[in-house]
């Protein structure tokens, strides 16, 4: 359960209707009223000595429940002038104490239901899953007497054990388990294997006895080497287990026949130093078959596991950026270098910027440096604000990285004339110009009255609406090409990147025109009108937003206020044409832990400039010309009409669904249909970039890519992050767990990778280049530190 509506179909937290339900308006006032407590009854058990309520009754009133940051819920308890007289004090729905109402009508006690899902402490999962009986130590005094309590006495003749739980106890059957079983796997180093032997034993006869010598780990390099199962399985020391099982005495690992189990490694401090990294190396390497195994990469042995965790790309390394260039430098072109360099810059962080640029600033100039017009000081300026260039895309300058020699001339070209220059020279092509003479009737009225408006020099606000397919980015595309081809300026936007990457030009709405990423109500685009993309959005003939239903109106009213301020006019938009489109039955704004009502009133369609838009309909859906009734069913879905069960739950049309008989072979089922060609591998692949399995959340989304890419022909590669603790004092006891995390906005722990497959941007590298988050790409080749990949669906 993770929204506010979910909550209230399961708790509540007010004083019911008398009239409705008079049976739950009796419990609620006998069982869940909290209290009276604080100011009515500074006396009762809740009262803390510093005179407040230790469960924070009273209350605040709330008129709709909302999600709170990693704690329960604040439920809805609405000021509705309810009251209800106890012990002479009047209470209200501030004192209602969390109740599910079918639990409390059905059990008629006291009982107080609360909402953890949003709540990620460990400890949460054990109280209420693990939490024992309820019990209680009491007994009955005479307060005059003074006899001895005895607090074990009183505890052994309260402790109540339930029939099931005696009969348990009397069998001698297991109280707990643990499921699946976590086997610890030994970890040492070379000949350091603790061995265990009587006393009296002869110590030569110890040291040679092979057996004696068997560990964990060095059978499972035996197995390695020996087993054809073990060799096929290809798998890591803590995969292992789920394997193989451990025979403690016998000393082997034998194959799994039934069950599974974690493995987990021995921890090892970084502070002791080799065993550390070999532990870190029996995480990741793959069927090593010796120490010495572990200690060789590429067929070069190294003397330590240190080294060996190094070259393999475990470790951090103090110049990973030097060899990343140093890769890069072999077959880069300079333009690669440069834009390679200033990404290195910003999401790197080198430690000596200027000792990096000095090593590679030959490789990064090559190209300037033929020119034989050019002097060595022209290179090094070019080259320098070649990379600055890129490091304003990113929103850095040059000057914070120390490269530029002192006393050496250097002007900056301001990035947005950079920008300019591009929005001036994209390429509009003829696809684009011809489709003018192909739009379709209400697609060319639409066209004709914006274009009428901006070659008039008359203001217009026009919002596109048409469900999806109805082609509005088809009509974007012809306006764009047709102010453009007539050698004026269109600026071309939308709320996502991967929307903006469709369009010829296009930007994300808020890298354009500077708009605050955590926006509010009031918010100002940054951007000072002396600038030239000041200039620049001034001079644009037409302003396209794409998919602003998605924004959030303070977004939109931001450009609206911008636009007023540079154009010094009070018309709206600053009397510019403008054209934002989309359509409402799509992804509405999110806003995050909010409720529905937050998220329409979020909504364009409830700011005051929507009313001031002048309304254009595209209704016939292009997309779907060839499945009418598909495109219906889309339709009466986004407008609410569609027939649903009594738990508001859609039927889709079997013509849709992909029968299956277990989750795996689902998922396997849905990429044979998505990706037909993976069957055949000598099929083209390129046909695959235009299509794609949409999911819910992001660890489906690693799931299904996981899948997918083993089934991608070529040969994997993969990229392991390297997780680090802030406190380095945690970095062994965490290591584990973090590489098992995947947050949103990085790629996971561990990321495979084969060329000619379809990957997506996650960062702003360059977007006048169309570089931005949300960008798709197709990896050309893959090297240890350099993935060479291609822009895949943007003009560019
Ligand atoms: N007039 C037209 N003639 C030919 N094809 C068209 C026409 N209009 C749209 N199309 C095609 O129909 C498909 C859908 O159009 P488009 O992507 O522009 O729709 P959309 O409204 O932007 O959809 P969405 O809301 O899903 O983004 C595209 O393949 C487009 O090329």
């Amino acid at each position: 359960m993770y929204t506010p509506e979910e909550y209230d179909k399961i708790v509540c937290a007010e004083i019911p209707n008398k009239e409705k339900n008079e049976h739950l308006y009796n419990l609620v006032i006998k069982h869940m009223l909290h209290g009276p407590c604080g100011s009515l009854d500074p006396t009762n058990v809740c009262m803390r000595k510093n005179g407040t309520c230790k469960n924070n009754f009273p209350k605040n009133f709330c008129e709709e429940t909302i999600q709170t940051l990693n704690a329960y819920p604040e439920y809805r308890r609405r000021d509705d002038g309810v009251q209800i007289k106890i012990k002479s004090a009047l209470l209200d729905n501030r004192w209602v104490v969390p109740y599910n109402p079918y639990l409390l009508a059905k059990f008629d006690c006291h009982l107080n239901v609360e909402i953890c899902s949003t709540i990620k402490a460990v400890k949460y999962i054990y109280k209420y899953i693990y939490k024992g009986h309820d019990r209680t130590s009491f007994s009955v005094v005479n307060n005059k007497s003074d006899s001895e309590i005895d607090e074990i006495k009183q505890y052994v003749s309260a402790r109540w054990v339930s029939p099931p739980e005696a009969a348990w106890r009397i069998f001698r059957f297991c109280m707990s388990e643990i499921k699946p079983p976590i086997i610890h796997l030994q970890l040492h180093l070379e000949n350091y294997q603790p061995m265990s032997f009587k006393k009296t034993a002869n110590l030569q006869n110890v040291v040679d006895n092979y057996h004696l010598k068997k560990t964990m780990l060095t059978e499972f390099f035996y197995m390695n080497r020996t087993d054809k199962a073990a060799q096929d399985l290809n798998c890591t020391y803590v995969e292992f287990p789920d394997h193989f099982v451990w025979l403690p005495k016998q000393k082997y690992w034998k194959l799994r026949e039934r069950g599974e189990s974690i493995g987990r490694i021995m921890t090892a401090h970084p502070s002791e130093g080799e065993r550390y990294y070999l532990r870190l190396l029996l995480s990741k390497v793959r069927c090593p078959i010796s120490f010495d195994d572990l200690r060789t990469f590429n067929g070069v042995q190294v003397e330590t596991f240190q080294e060996a965790a190094l070259i393999r790309g475990l470790l951090q390394n103090d110049n990973s950026q030097e060899i990343c260039l140093q890769e890069a430098s072999l077959f880069h072109m300079p333009y690669e270098m440069r834009r390679l360099f200033a990404t290195l810059l910003v999401y790197s962080c080198p430690n000596d910027p200027k000792a990096l640029w000095q090593n590679f600033e030959s490789s990064m100039s090559e190209d300037f440096a033929k020119c034989s017009a050019m002097t060595s000081t022209q290179v090094k300026r070019n080259v320098l604000q070649q990379i600055d260039g890129f490091l304003q895309s990113m929103g850095k300058s040059i000057h914070s990285y120390n490269l530029i020699p002192i006393g050496f001339s250097y002007e900056n070209i301001d990035n947005e004339t950079r920008e300019l220059r591009a929005e001036r020279n994209i390429v509009i092509s003829e696809i684009d110009l011809n489709s003018i003479e192909l739009l379709n009737e209400k697609q060319k009225k639409a066209f004709v009255v914006i274009s009428e408006r901006i070659y008039s020099d008359r203001p217009g606000v026009f919002f596109i609406d048409g469900p999806g397919g109805t082609g509005k980015t088809f009509l974007y595309r012809a306006l764009l090409a047709d102010v453009r081809s007539k050698g004026y300026l269109a600026l071309a936007t939308a709320t996502s990147g991967i929307a903006a990457s469709i369009l010829p030009g296009g930007r994300t709405a808020h890298s354009r025109f500077k708009i605050p990423i955590d926006i509010f109500d009031g918010a100002t685009c940054r951007v000072s009108k002396q600038t030239s993309l000041a200039a620049m959005i001034k001079e644009a003939k037409l302003i396209i937003w794409d998919e602003a239903p998605m924004a959030k109106k303070a977004a939109i009213e931001a450009l609206d206020d911008l636009l007023r301020d540079l154009m010094n006019s009070e018309e709206i938009f600053g009397g510019k044409v403008v054209v934002l489109g989309g359509d409402f039955r799509q992804t509405l704004p999110v806003v995050r832990k909010g409720t529905k009502a937050e998220m329409i009133n979020a909504c364009l369609i409830n700011s005051p400039l929507w009313h001031k838009l002048e309304k254009l309909q595209l209704i016939e859906n292009m997309r779907a010309k060839l499945d009418p009734s598909f495109t219906q069913f889309l339709l009466r879905i986004g407008d609410g009409t569609q027939e649903t069960n009594e738990n508001d739950i859609v039927k889709l049309p079997s013509s849709i669904i992909v029968n299956y008989n277990n989750e795996t072979d689902a998922i396997e089922k849905l990429i044979n249909i998505v990706y037909p060609e993976f069957k055949d591998p000598s099929n083209k692949l390129y046909c695959s970039q235009n299509r794609a399995i949409l999911t819910t959340k992001n660890n489906f989304v690693d799931e299904i890519n996981d899948q997918l890419i083993k089934k991608f022909p070529g040969d994997l590669t993969e990229y392991l992050s390297y997780d680090e603790t802030l406190n380095e004092n945690h970095q062994s006891e965490y290591i584990d767990l973090l590489n098992t995390l995947t947050p949103s906005n990085l790629p996971p722990h561990r990321l495979l990778l084969k060329s000619n497959a379809p990957i997506i941007l996650l960062r702003n590298l360059d977007p006048a280049e169309g570089l931005c988050n949300g960008t798709r790409l197709i990896i050309k080749s893959l090297s240890k530190n350099v993935i060479c990949a291609k822009i895949a669906v943007a003009t560019k």
